[in-house]
């Protein structure tokens, strides 16, 4: 593939070790990916960061990078972690764990890598411009910027994008090009949509449109048009039955306009209401949960409001998490949002979630979960039971 001379330079090791070694990865990426050169990036979302995911060996490798003084070129901001990096005690987090965690998040910190460990980095800052070029990892994330934001980016593997954030640039394939951004099935909704049904209809999607580009028509653009709680949801799911990368919403996403001319021949998928109560039946593998974990992807402002309002002055039967970053846990403190939470027993918790925590280790035994993407990997990925339902019918009060 080609390469600038600055890149040429890169590789060849004369900005040292740390920008040698990726600058590797990425010239090895893209010849695997037939790239035909580089294409300079304006954000990064490195994932990987969890002790629980990326073990030992990845702590080596983040270590080695940090003292061999690799610093990012583009904003760029981490997936969760494996704990809550501020009430990780208070919350039960495993110490070794949690100590382990520490060192992973501040090797990424040297390298000048925002410590806002969230799956919604568009949700505090991070939020590439249309056209942009990116690379993003986190597969939710992934699919929000490209479709949402209409920026740009492939699916990154943690190493990929950290490396493009030391570089400043990712090879130039895929969904940086406009061919690959054209859908390959459409699907229309006779259904109205609402809470967990966006991750239900991403889920089944998902499975059957695999690494391609779905079309969404929905049924009704003024009375059910998706806003970004329900574009995450969707996305999520989309991402982790499947490999979708992006997805167009009829009237609701930014390149819908620009593609709407390549949907009239491509092959249909109609999806009803029973499609989509038995996708939340199957996907449950238990009944009454004793962690109800919400905010897969992480919460927004409005959706721990909603929590908080329905559980304030009363006491919750079962253990809540509500997930989210830090930056919007701030916000939520400041609206009253998580006293009214912790009050009725919850917990807002940062940094983290029901995936990549090692709630396996923590004495739960069956989550319930409002999100598709979750229900979908608690039991693979911590090996515990499941529940997917609507927030309101999992959370139980003391009587
Ligand atoms: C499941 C996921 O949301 C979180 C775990 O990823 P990681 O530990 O950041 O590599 C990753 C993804 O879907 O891209
Ligand atoms: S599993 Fe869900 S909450 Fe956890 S990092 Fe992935 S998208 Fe975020």
């Amino acid at each position: 593939m080609y390469l600038t001379r600055e890149e040429e330079k890169m590789y060849a090791g004369e900005y040292g070790p740390a920008v040698e070694k990726s600058m590797e990865i990425l010239v090895a990426l893209g010849d695997i990916y037939g790239a035909d050169g580089m294409v300079e990036i304006v954000s990064a979302q490195i994932s990987g960061v969890s002790y629980k995911t990326i073990g030992e060996a990845g702590l080596e490798y983040l270590d080695d990078l940090a003292s061999e003084g690799a610093q990012v070129q583009v904003p760029s901001t981490l997936n969760p972690a494996g704990v809550d990096l501020d009430q990780g005690k208070s919350l039960g987090f495993p110490e070794e764990f949690t100590r382990k965690q520490l060192l992973i998040v501040e090797a990424y910190r040297k390298m000048g890598i925002s410590t806002t460990c969230t799956c919604t980095p568009y949700l505090v800052g991070n939020v590439p411009p249309l056209g942009s070029h990116i690379a993003w990892s986190e597969s939710s994330a992934v699919c929000y910027a490209n479709s949402v934001l209409g920026a740009r980016t492939n699916r990154e593997g943690g190493p990929g994008a950290l490396s493009a954030a030391i570089c400043g640039r990712t090879p130039n394939y895929g969904y940086h090009l406009d061919q690959a951004r054209v859908p390959n099935l459409l699907v229309e909704v006779e259904t109205p949509l609402s809470g967990s049904d966006y991750g239900a209809l991403g889920y089944l999607v998902g499975k059957a449109v695999g690494n391609g580009v779905p079309y969404f028509k929905l049924l009704d653009k003024e009375q059910i048009k998706p806003q970004v709680n329900q574009l995450k949801a969707l996305g999520a799911a989309l991402a982790s039955s499947g490999a979708v990368a992006l997805y167009h919403v009829e009237n609701t996403t930014p390149e819908y306009r620009e593609v709407i001319t390549h949907t009239g021949n491509l092959e249909k998928l109609t999806i009803t209401r029973n499609d989509l109560d038995n996708t939340r039946d199957k996907l449950s593998t238990a009944q009454k949960p004793d962690l109800v974990c919400l905010g897969c992807p992480h919460a927004s402002l409005d959706e721990i409001g909603e929590v908080a309002l329905k559980l304030d002055g009363k006491k919750l039967a079962n253990q809540l998490w509500v997930c989210t970053s830090i930056s919007v846990k701030a916000a939520a403190d400041r609206m009253g949002y998580t006293e009214m939470i912790e009050k009725a027993g919850g917990h807002v918790v940062c940094d983290t979630c029901m995936v990549v925590a090692p709630i396996e280790d923590m004495g739960f035994k069956v989550i319930g979960v409002d999100s598709a993407k979750a229900a979908n990997y608690v039991p693979s990925m911590c090996g515990l039971d499941v529940v997917f339902d609507e927030w309101e019918n999992l959370i139980a009060f003391k009587k």
